[in-house]
């Protein structure tokens, strides 16, 4: 299909009057602002006028690292409609990544936060950007101003599937960013399959609470509202507290695990509080079960856990209604991201790249129109990534069970092969986390002279709780192989995460390296 833009897709499922909200945003003060689909259109049509009277080059990349907001939003979709490519950067950036997203990507244009014009125009101009505007999150800035002189009628510019659409940079937890280059095809294809496996209803509400730089909140979330004509209540940061508020009024939440544990920890949650709500999304990071039960518990509902990744988007959730291919099975399962979603292959095979049977852990292998067209200007870094016969390797280590079911254990890049042994850290932590007085737990490898490689465990005792790491070693023992059994234990007050929630266990792995040296 030649006009594949998937801002033309989204459009098409705007309602017919366009008048009606399509975003209340909740502003500093609580105070709503009201969007109206119109205004979306209208707001990224004089944006994608302005990109269009740069005359930039077919698929020039726009960088924006700027603070969530309704705008920001219209930005994506402004550069969609204009065919550009868009660069979403993490807020938390500071110069040297600035450097190297600039200086990797080459954009045309960069949108920064006003505070942070100085030195991010200083950094993008010196490596030949040619636009540098400004975007705040109280409707100001020179990108505005300069969209606001433009016509709010735009013509969509036709794409094809295999065009690109954006550009993420993986957030580099194991290793150096890498840009994730997706196209109009795998965004749609991806949404469009959500839309019906998560059984988007005409009524749905959408709270949006995520960050907008990131797979989950830009496409799982944006896309899922968009594409289903469905209202956003829209926070710029999540406030456990004010979002559980809305509850009242929508349908849909998605959230990273933190999310969950944050709003458990508010006494006032309950059955009540929820019983307007139809679908608790959880995913970029594992939920504990006990986050699990705990939601259930105390709503009475059953969070559907999902698997996707940047060079993906959506690969695995469990089932949001009966699953006719896994024999109508319906029960969400805590501590598993559940099926392969319809069209999407996913395959557990070993190191020698043989299928392994049902319940054998072995690497994560998918493929589907929903994989990306490979690493930004790194050919080399994105034929490693994909077996011979065109499976792209995840780098997660997991396993299906006999009924279908997938469960991720680790990541290939944080397994700990201990004196030739395999230790799967997911497995470890689960056993330390059910310790009285746990709350969360992580196992890194570091180096050893005898071992190659051992477990140092890091672990976040429960709020009051006194928790020894020696005596926690020895509970271990009398449970666990004794090549799974971690050398030390360090108990710590928090471990260190990305805004995604994910645990940064590169940190601790440099942390803890000389531990046996
Ligand atoms: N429900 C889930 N359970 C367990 N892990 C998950 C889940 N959802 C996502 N993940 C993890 O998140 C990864 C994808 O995250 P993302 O694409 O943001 O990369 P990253 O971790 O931020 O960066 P990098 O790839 O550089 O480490 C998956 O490969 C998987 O390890």
């Amino acid at each position: 299909m030649h006009q594949a833009n998937l801002y033309s897709a989204l459009r098409a499922a705007f309602p017919a009057d366009l008048q009606k909200t399509a975003v209340e945003a909740i502003e500093p003060d609580g105070q709503s602002l009201y969007y109206s689909w119109a205004d979306l259109e209208h707001g990224s049509a004089r944006m994608a006028n302005l990109l269009a009277s740069l005359n930039l080059p077919e698929g020039s990349r726009i960088a924006v690292q700027v603070e969530k907001s309704v705008e920001a939003m219209m930005l994506y979709l402004a550069t969609l409609r204009s065919g550009h490519v868009f660069l979403p950067l993490n807020t938390a950036y500071q110069s040297a990544e600035m450097e190297y997203f600039i200086t990797n990507a080459e954009p045309a244009v960069v949108v920064c936060a006003p505070g942070c014009f100085g030195w991010v125009s200083k950094i993008a101009f010196t490596r030949g950007v040619g636009h540098v505007y400004t975007l705040g999150t109280d409707r100001t800035g020179t990108l505005l101003d300069r969209a606001a002189h433009h016509s709010d009628e735009h013509q969509v510019v036709a794409r094809k599937a295999d065009d690109l659409a954006a550009i993420l940079y993986t957030s580099g937890t194991t290793g150096r960013s890498k840009g994730a280059m997706l196209s109009h095809g795998n965004l749609l294809s991806n949404a469009a399959m959500l839309k019906v496996y998560w059984d988007w209803q005409a009524d749905d509400v959408l709270i949006h609470a995520l960050p907008i730089f990131h797979v989950h909140g830009l496409f799982v979330a944006i896309h899922g509202a968009l594409l289903n004509g469905s209202p956003m209540i829209w926070f710029a940061k999540f406030e456990p507290e004010a979002v559980m508020a809305r509850f009242k009024d929508a349908t849909v939440f998605m959230g990273v695990p933190t999310l969950y544990v944050r709003m458990l920890a508010d006494a006032r949650l309950d059955r009540d509080m929820a019983a307007h709500m139809r679908l608790f999304v959880s995913g970029s990071a594992p939920m504990l079960i006990e986050t699990f039960r705990a939601w259930k518990t105390r709503t009475g509902h059953t969070i559907l856990e999902r698997y996707g990744m940047s060079e993906t988007t959506m690969l695995t959730s469990n089932p949001c209604k009966p699953d006719v291919r896994y024999g109508n099975e319906a029960e969400r399962r805590g501590g598993t991201v559940g099926f392969p979603l319809p069209g999407v292959g996913v395959r557990v095979h070993g190191d020698d790249g043989k299928p392994l049977a049902a319940g054998e852990i072995g690497n994560i292998e998918v493929q589907g129109p929903n994989v990306f067209a490979g690493y930004w200007r790194m050919p080399e870094k994105t034929a490693e990534e994909f077996t011979h016969d065109g499976w792209f390797k995840t780098g997660d280590v997991g396993m299906q069970d006999a009924r279908g079911y997938f469960t991720i254990v680790g990541r290939s890049k944080d397994l700990i092969i201990s004196g030739g042994y395999n230790v799967y850290p997911a497995e470890v932590e689960a056993f330390i986390n059910d310790l009285a007085g746990v709350d969360e737990s992580a196992l890194v490898g570091v180096p050893h002279p005898d071992f190659g490689e051992v477990g140092v465990a890091v672990i976040v005792p429960r709020k009051g709780a006194q928790v020894d790491g020696q005596k926690i070693l020895e509970s271990l023992k009398t449970r666990l192989a004794n090549f799974k059994v971690p050398k030390r234990c360090y108990v710590v007050d928090s471990l260190p995460r990305n805004t995604m929630g994910k645990v940064q266990k590169k940190l601790l792995r440099d942390q803890y390296q000389k531990e046996f040296s």
